[in-house]
């Protein structure tokens, strides 16, 4: 069989957002895929059910079941905004509910079916903003990475009448309102916001209810940072972090005397699922709460306290629970993703086969390193071990700092396999800071950016140029936005490296704090030291690395201007450098930007390390 080849981007179905049907027969959920002629990702809402093979629905994404099971609700774009459609599962074609001007957010029935709450982007007014007039700003939060400038478009609740498609308004005022919940009697419905005037000076989220027509009633102290509320039948599930917004997200209950904590019998990051980063909303397993949790890399479903409910190397990225089962995504070594069911918790079956055919995957093999100050850390290491002579090697470096390398196949980075299947060896190493060894190694380099972790990155390749793995005189370097950060500084800081690739990058802190829409974070909480000293620029003269540099316009979290910077450093150096510019491409691009972007970063790493590095041993 073949190995995976560049190409094979293109056939990638990934699938995600699994809903159980309430009698727990079948599962809904959302298949992506790519449209290389229109060159977008397209979403369709598929159906699998035990013992059939899945089929596809309709066009869109998000599908929820009314309570039920009778009809799906779900986002399809009109006029390129999503709006809530409900398709009668007894035959009938899909028709939109929803006409909100800046369109709706994922659909949620109320316990009777008769009504369905979102959340979704509110003018100034009530209408769209003009995007020729001036940006007026009063505090830091005017602009938000994927968004981009607000304009003072706001999140709030709506409620829709099924029967009538009549839309209210629930919240209004300056503040953001987070994903509803409805209580279990279908009175009010719970969410977080933060409602404070220097909310964008301090970190806070509290959790709020709200009837129709009312206002809402705050239930949480500032105590915690609440980021997510879910009414699980009569409990209110609340995650947060304690204290500082650098952490482990935990999980409390709501009772009478405020939140207490869910004894998750672990310290693990609880992880509820965000763009690049794992995880499901937690739900409720008879009286037992299943939540996702990172542990060593991977994503695991758990239920509290502390049982891993699937053992095997997995990302778990979504999960839904109804008559005693469970079901879930996960991604494993040979799957970028698919649809598996649990019975009697313990009785698993793939429902799906959405993995690649007819192409060999090379697997990662997790390996430990010993950093000089005894710290333990894990990587896995990409290879084709019938290669016997040391080859080249890429060092990719993950983001966050706070995410973490799984080794499990993803449809981003297809220059892993690629590499791999070409003599070189990848390292994805997790060093401190990553998430899933613990809450004092995920701090470890909280104001110490490469200082605490560049130990952890040189032990690992040392040890792989030492047992025969590497050749020292071909080792490259990549990561993105962290991951970039760290590439900049390895090659401000050694010359180690022949050649360097940083995506979405940071190359000077101080222009950071000032410019990216989370500089404020990051200089009072994630990097409160010296920001110039911590910052690559400040080193740049000692760059020898051929450097490629590869950014998204219009991203606001790591701002083009870094690249910028970088790039204009190295070029007044004479030190061979490209810059890459990808038009409209915000932070998250390499995972849901256009197909020929994502193609074209895959493509241009693979050129630069066949430029700078391929060829002859040293
Ligand atoms: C507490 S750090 C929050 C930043 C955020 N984390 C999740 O991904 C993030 O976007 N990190 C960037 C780097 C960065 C860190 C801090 C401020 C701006 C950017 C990343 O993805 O690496």
């Amino acid at each position: 069989m073949p190995r995976l080849t560049l190409d094979d981007f293109f056939r990638f179905a990934v699938p995600s957002d699994p809903r159980l049907r309430p009698d727990g027969g079948a599962v809904a959920y959302t298949l992506t895929t790519i449209d290389r002629d229109a060159d977008e990702n397209r979403t369709e809402v598929w159906l699998a059910v035990p013992g059939e093979p899945p089929r596809r629905l309709a066009k869109g994404s998000a599908a929820r079941w009314s309570p039920d099971g009778g009809a799906l609700a779900f986002l399809r774009p009109v006029d390129g905004k999503p709006q809530i459609h409900l398709l009668p599962m007894d035959g009938g074609e899909p028709y939109a509910l929803t006409s909100a001007t800046l369109g709706a957010g994922a659909p949620q029935w109320s316990p009777d079916g008769t009504r369905i709450a979102f959340s979704g982007p509110a003018g100034p007014g009530g209408a769209a903003p003009d995007p020729d007039a001036p940006v007026v700003a009063d505090r830091l939060e005017y602009k938000a990475d994927g968004a981009g400038l607000l304009r003072g478009v706001t999140s709030h609740l709506f409620v829709v009448d099924v029967a009538t498609g009549e839309t209210a308004r629930v919240t209004d005022g300056d503040f953001h309102a987070g994903e509803p919940s409805w209580a279990p009697d279908g009175t009010r419905l719970a969410f977080v916001a933060s409602m404070d005037s220097d909310r964008d000076l301090e970190t806070g989220g509290a959790v709020y209810t709200v009837e129709v027509g009312g206002e809402p009633e705050r239930l949480t102290e500032p105590e915690i940072i609440c980021t997510g509320a879910w009414w699980l039948g009569e409990r209110l599930v609340v995650s947060g972090l304690k204290g500082s917004p650098v952490g482990h997200t935990r999980l409390f209950e709501l009772g009478p005397g405020g939140l207490a904590e869910v004894e998750t019998g672990l310290d693990r990051n609880v992880m509820t699922g965000h763009p690049g980063y794992p995880g499901a909303t937690p739900a409720l397993l008879g009286d037992d709460l299943l939540f996702c949790a990172r542990d060593h890399g991977c994503t695991h479903l758990y239920r509290a306290p502390g049982e891993k409910l699937v053992p095997e190397e997995v990302s778990v990225s979504g999960a839904s629970v109804a008559a005693g089962r469970i079901a879930y995504v996960a991604a494993t070594p040979h799957s970028a993703g698919d649809v598996y069911l649990i019975d009697n918790v313990k009785d698993v079956t793939r429902l799906t086969d959405h993995a690649l055919d007819g192409v060999d995957l090379l697997t990662p093999a997790r390996r430990t390193f010993t950093a000089p100050d005894g710290t333990q850390v894990e990587g896995f290491v990409l290879r084709d071990e019938t290669a016997d002579a040391p080859g080249p090697l890429l060092l990719d470096i993950h983001g966050g700092p706070h995410n973490a390398w799984a080794p499990v196949l993803d449809g981003f980075h297809l220059y892993h396999q690629v590499l791999a299947a070409n003599g070189w060896t990848v390292l994805a190493l997790n060093p401190r800071a990553s998430d899933g060894y613990g809450e004092d190694f995920y701090t470890a380099a909280v104001g110490a950016w490469g200082v605490a972790d560049t130990q952890d990155f040189l032990a690992a390749v040392d040890d792989l140029v030492a047992d025969g793995t590497a050749d020292p005189g071909r080792l490259a370097v990549t990561g993105y936005s962290y991951g970039g950060y760290m590439t900049c500084w390895l090659t401000s800081t050694t010359g180690r490296f022949k050649a360097a690739i940083p995506g979405g990058c940071v190359s000077d802190l101080t222009s950071m704090s000032g410019t990216s829409d989370m500089g404020y974070l990051l200089k009072t909480h994630e990097h409160p030291g010296d920001l110039a000293a911590q910052s690559p620029i400040t080193h740049v003269a000692e760059v020898t690395a051929p450097t490629l540099l590869l950014h998204g316009e219009g991203d606001d979290r790591c701002p083009v201007g870094q690249s910028e910077q970088w790039f204009a450093a190295l070029r007044e150096r004479r030190v061979p450098v490209r810059l890459v510019r990808y038009p409209g491409a915000s932070h998250l691009f390499i995972l849901n930007g256009r197909p020929s972007h994502r193609y074209d970063y895959n493509e241009r790493i693979l050129a630069w390390l066949e430029q700078w590095v391929s060829g002859s041993p040293t």
